[in-house]
């Protein structure tokens, strides 16, 4: 008797990678917004796991322990209708309003260059994947995690329009900070993704890359919904 083919367990997948503040957490929404799909902020992740080594007291040159940090993350994402967005609980506490923040982006791409850190991770963001769909933001969604992504883009724009971004960012969420320090911190942050042994940023060979230093926000979803269109996800 021959075996009926199985269906697929799992939904397609639209990668979005790149550096910080090109727009990738607020393209991710709307796409998943628009298709009904899941989403994976795989930089949360990083942020909770350099939050949990700060608060255990684990040094960043200490690899058995930031491995063992990223393995037993006690950690749930909790999608609330009081307050807007995902809170955030680790290890039973609400931890949203530290993990936005610079100086935890900054920890967690020392934690992220760890390859025991990425490796203790790589199961927990797959299992992320699911139907409808996912759509997974990160550094490494399209070239490490989910390979066989069916459309993968890279999102990039200058440092100094991702610095203007994020300061103006900080000053409506009642935070002041320099632009020139939030662009040297920008820089220090690229050059660590960038040239890490271990996953580093770069697009995927088949992504479609996007610089959106002179692009809105509607132009640049626009762009991508051509190419899902053409790849068949969306009608
Ligand atoms: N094309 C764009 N033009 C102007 N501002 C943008 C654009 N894309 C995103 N932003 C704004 O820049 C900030 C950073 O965007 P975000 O999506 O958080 O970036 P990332 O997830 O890549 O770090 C947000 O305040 C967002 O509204
Ligand atoms: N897939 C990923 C996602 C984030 N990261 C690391 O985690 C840090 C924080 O990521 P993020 O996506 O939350 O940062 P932003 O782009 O939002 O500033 C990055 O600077 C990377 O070092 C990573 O290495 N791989």
């Amino acid at each position: 008797m021959q075996e009926k083919p199985e269906a697929p367990l799992t939904g397609p997948i639209i990668t979005v990678d790149g550096p910080s503040g090109a727009g990738k957490g607020t393209l991710c929404q709307m796409l998943a917004a628009k298709l009904n799909w899941a989403l994976l902020d795989s930089g949360a992740l990083y942020r909770v796991t350099a939050l949990a080594a700060k608060q255990h007291g684990v040094a960043l040159d200490n690899e058995a322990g930031l491995e063992a940090i990223a393995a037993h993350l006690d950690v749930q994402f909790k999608v609330s209708n009081e307050q807007s967005g995902v809170q955030v609980i680790l290890e039973g506490e609400n931890v949203t309003s530290n993990l936005r923040t610079e100086e935890t982006g900054a920890i967690a791409s020392q934690v992220a260059a760890v390859n025991a850190v990425r490796a203790a991770l790589l199961e927990r963001q797959r299992a992320f994947q699911q139907k409808p769909g996912l759509i997974a933001d990160g550094r490494d969604m399209g070239t490490v995690v989910f390979p066989a992504a069916e459309l993968k883009v890279y999102l990039t724009a200058s440092a100094e329009e991702r610095g203007q971004r994020r300061h103006k960012q900080l000053l409506e969420s009642g935070n002041n900070a320099s632009l020139a320090g939030i662009i040297e911190d920008i820089r220090a942050r690229d050059d660590r993704d960038m040239n890490r042994a271990v996953a580093p940023l770069r697009p995927a060979d088949e992504a479609i890359v996007i610089d959106s230093t002179n692009m809105s926000i509607e132009a640049v979803f626009d762009q991508v919904q051509q190419a899902a269109k053409r790849a068949g996800l969306l009608a």
